[in-house]
């Protein structure tokens, strides 16, 4: 059973198609990173995802059912990226008001939310109102409540926009812990590295519709981008490295030397770049392979999206 599956998932705001034929799959256990603009329908998703917003057209399938289903809604967690809670409960009583609502039994609750709360680094803390919370520590509060009843599939959007450097390596171990125990994460982030460190495959979306998906690897096609740096840049040497790769960037400005990028398709490729260098008399002062990143691919798939395709589409001008 896949823990989420969609096909041609359509919502319609108006004259607008926010979401537009977003077909996605995502097994169990797997952590999936869904990334886009400011804009792209990635909210708006989530909420179809969770039956909160209903879609205009196309199917879905959460955990093997419908989102509405309460059977399968006391499986899913969700941190909303927008968290707001009463400010007058304590954590603890926020805590059992969400378990109670999931179907926990009191028992069950009072050795879990001690629990959940030493996860999220808020234990011994428990017993203070949400009030006095500092905005880092609502944010793990909510990641504790997404946690707390063993769901099969979390959702967090922008898990750690209000936390230090510490707590994001604390979320990052807690999505791991999820992983490992086979739960499902679905991940809303604009922190690319963070996204880069944990996902098992993300999908980059667009006005509505997905540009790509798959793993890292996948969405690179086997690509490695290498940086070179070299003393001069003689005669024939861009021919040259043309011939081994794609020469991505050179940057002639430093007065000392001249920066190049250049993918190969694969690490094999790297000994003959360092030769062309030698071969046509430069003085290679540094050769770097890449771990491909995200933000690069990022970039390049949002500028390659062809200006058509940025603009609205109205529904009309669909049918
Ligand atoms: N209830 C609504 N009524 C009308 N338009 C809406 C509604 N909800 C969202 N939209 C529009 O749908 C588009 C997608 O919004 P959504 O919040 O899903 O984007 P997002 O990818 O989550 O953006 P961000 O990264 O900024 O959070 C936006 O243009 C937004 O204005």
């Amino acid at each position: 059973m896949n823990a989420i599956e969609t096909r041609e998932l359509r919502k319609v705001y108006g004259s607008r198609a926010v979401v537009d034929g977003l077909t996605l799959t995502v097994p169990e256990g797997e952590v999936f990173g869904f990334l886009g603009p400011n804009g792209a329908g990635k909210s708006t998703t989530v909420k179809m995802l969770l039956g909160l917003v209903l879609p205009t057209a196309g199917e879905v399938q959460v955990l093997g059912g419908r989102p509405a289903d309460p059977q399968v809604r006391a499986r899913l967690g969700f941190l909303p990226e927008q968290f707001r809670f009463q400010t007058w409960m304590t954590a603890e009583e926020f805590l059992t008001f969400h378990g109670r609502l999931a179907g926990l039994k009191a028992a069950e609750l009072r050795a879990r939310i001690p629990q959940v709360l030493e996860t999220v680094g808020l234990g011994g803390r428990g017993r203070e109102t949400l009030g006095g919370y500092s905005k880092g520590m609502l944010q793990r509060a909510g990641l504790a409540g997404a946690i707390l009843a063993h769901p099969r599939l979390v959702f967090l959007d922008e898990p750690t926009s209000a936390l230090d450097p510490i707590g994001r390596v604390e979320v990052r171990e807690i999505i791991e812990r999820l992983r490992a125990e086979g739960v499902a994460v679905f991940l809303n982030s604009h922190l690319l590295s963070e996204v880069e460190q944990v996902c098992d495959r993300v999908a980059f979306v667009k006005q509505g519709r997905v540009l790509e998906q798959g793993s890292m690897r996948d969405l690179m096609g086997g690509v490695l981008p290498v940086d070179l740096r070299v003393n001069r840049l003689p005669d024939g040497l861009l021919d040259t490295l043309r011939g081994l790769g794609e020469v991505r960037r050179v940057d002639t400005n430093p007065a000392t030397h001249v920066d190049l990028e250049v993918w190969v398709a694969q690490a094999s490729a790297i000994p003959a770049l360092a030769r062309a260098v030698f071969t046509a008399g430069a003085e290679l002062h540094a050769l770097t392979p890449r771990r491909p990143d995200l933000e690069t691919m990022f970039l390049d798939l949002i500028e390659d999206t062809p200006e058509a395709a940025r603009a609205p589409r109205p529904e009309v001008a669909r049918a």
